[in-house]
């Protein structure tokens, strides 16, 4: 295991401290002016994904200082330990090894002595042959018609990526295949999509990691019910419902024929899951070969990633970039902004993949930590966020680091929409950065004819301070590689911060009080009989909720 230290004691930490202060004063307007060269010194390339951080409030000194702290926080152990198969996801004793499952390397990936790959790939294989018997209708729904429609069950990291990359990838969905996806355990989600599907031509897909979920459960049993009160016959359940899980034994005791069930392993995190069968929706709707390529796109990025010196290395540089406003600007917050409607879903994704992995306030040593950690992640696509929500980014009172991504080519080259969508999205960066002086307001608003008085008036209004920082990655277009390969720069962003906050980065302790407490009150609401064993606001509302269902 790489060693644990506390950020606070390297070498680096006091010292960008002290240059935060300074950069605070700063301006991104003067750094571009006196330096021609910033956009080529701050900006990186990986395939065809452009990166450009140079219109963040950094310069070469704060660069080098971070990466100073990347070095003394032992990064390339921790990146060695990871792809190692170490088990540094330490509080489940279990490895983290999402990167095995795009790894078509050929060269063995040791678990406990024991090539993980060879695993990964028989089930790599018994997807691709799935896929080929429902796409060539080999595989007929118990009524003897071809499969239409697949209905994913599953929450939280069972849910989330494969909604993201389907919507994502939706110019690829030509397999005849329309997909559903099911997580909410409130009775409209699921009622509402068999609505719109049919029990003979659907496929159930119950994705949970546990398969325990109470919410994925509850769905699956409700899908089964409905299929059933069709189908009759509860032998017609295999080729109707399969599920993708690590866990054979409830999967058996559901009715699941184990011939359907596609297996993924402990040392995936279910919020790095959709590598594995977890993706299978995803398959499904663009075909195996896309997502073999959005696997491989992903495999590119660990293997830079990997060998990268860290002053080169994309996800270490958002890394370092993030960490340098969380910790020393205290912004708390960053947004993740596509301008492309396919990709809406992305902030969701990386809001549960950031927060859940990094959303902790204790150490690798157990102890609290001193200095913030993950942030709050959200966003919705360009343009609409921007007649939303951007007032606040452009003027309100704290900085939110944005992260804005475009791809150069539209899968809708309709009329002039991408040019006019990307004009919005180079216009956005640019005035956040350079927001606009009392002069330039002055002379705009002489310009229209308005006088002395109303000027002195509105001025202060229409001032930008400009100075909000901004990462774009503008992409040639979104193809499953070129999408494999930017979900795998956050995922490894998110790492490296981890490292850094000395924090452990792929368990997920926090959401279980919810759901235990939710477990003792279930029984509590299947009676009418008053409660008084909660504090007075818990049994206020419990009571009132069962008075006002009498
Ligand atoms: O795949 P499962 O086991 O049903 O879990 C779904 C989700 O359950 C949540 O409780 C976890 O915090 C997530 O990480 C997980 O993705």
């Amino acid at each position: 295991m790489f060693p644990s230290i506390n950020p606070t004691t390297t070498k680096a930490w006091p010292k960008l401290q002290q240059q935060a202060a300074t950069m605070k004063q700063a301006s991104l307007r003067t750094l571009f002016a006196e330096d021609p060269q910033r956009f080529a010194k701050f900006s990186l390339q990986f395939e065809d994904i452009l990166f450009d951080y140079s219109k963040n409030l950094i310069t070469q000194e704060t660069l080098d200082t971070l990466l100073a702290l990347a070095v003394e926080s032992n990064v390339k152990a921790a990146i060695d330990a990871m792809f190692g198969a170490e088990k540094i996801n330490a509080t489940e004793n279990r490895a983290v090894l999402h990167t095995a499952l795009r790894n078509f390397s050929g060269k063995p990936v040791l678990l406990d002595g024991k090539d993980v790959l060879q695993d990964v790939h028989a089930v790599l294989g018994k997807m691709k042959k799935f896929c080929e018997n429902i796409h060539s209708h080999k595989w007929l729904g118990y009524t003897g018609k071809p499969i239409k429609y697949v209905v994913n069950i599953g929450i939280g990291g069972s849910d989330l990526g494969p909604v993201m990359v389907t919507e994502a990838l939706k110019a690829y969905a030509n397999k005849g295949i329309t997909p559903f996806f099911v997580s909410n355990v409130d009775g409209t989600h699921i009622v509402e999509t068999l609505k719109k599907v049919t029990p003979e031509e659907t496929l159930f897909l119950v994705a949970s990691k546990t398969f325990t979920t109470q919410e994925t459960m509850t769905n699956a049993n409700t899908a089964r019910e409905w299929f059933l009160q069709s189908a009759k016959d509860p032998a017609h359940i295999a080729k109707h419902f399969a599920a993708l899980s690590t866990n054979e034994k409830d999967v058996t005791a559901f009715g699941i024929d184990p011939a359907n069930m596609f297996e993924f392993w402990d040392w995936v995190g279910g919020r790095y899951s959709l590598w594995s069968a977890i993706g299978l929706s995803i398959a499904l709707t663009v075909g195996y070969d896309n997502f073999e390529a959005l696997l491989k796109g992903a495999e590119a990025v660990d293997n830079y990633f990997k060998t990268t010196p860290f002053e080169k290395n994309i996800p270490v540089i958002m890394a370092l970039v993030g960490l340098w406003y969380g910790n020393f600007f205290g912004t708390g917050t960053e947004a993740i902004l596509p301008y492309d409607q396919y990709m809406h879903r992305f902030a969701a994704y990386f809001q549960q993949g950031n927060m859940e992995s990094n959303g902790k306030y204790v150490d690798r040593n157990g102890h609290s930590v001193t200095y913030e950690t993950g942030p709050i992640v959200w966003g919705e696509p360009g343009t609409n966020g921007q007649h939303a929500f951007y007032q606040l980014i452009h003027q309100g009172t704290r900085i939110v680091p944005a992260d804005f991504i475009a791809p150069a080519i539209s899968h809708n080259p309709v009329g002039d929409h991408h040019i006019k969508l990307m004009s919005n999205f180079f216009a956005q960066t640019e005035a956040l950065m350079n927001g606009k002086t009392e002069d330039e307001v002055r002379a705009e608003l002489v310009k229209s004819g308005k006088s002395e008085a109303e000027i002195k008036e509105l001025l202060p209004y229409k001032v930008f301070t400009g100075n909000r920082p901004t990462n774009s990655f503008l992409v040639k277009e979104i193809t499953p590689r070129s999408l494999g390969s930017l979900i795998a720069l956050y995922e490894h962003k998110i790492f490296v911060q981890g490292v850094i906050w000395n924090i452990y980065t792929f368990d997920q302790w926090g959401v279980e009080l919810g759901k235990q407490l939710a477990g003792r009150i279930l029984p509590e609401l299947q009676n009418n009989t008053p409660v008084t064993n909660h504090d007075s606001s818990t049994n206020g509302l419990i009571n009132a909720f069962k008075q006002l269902r009498k």
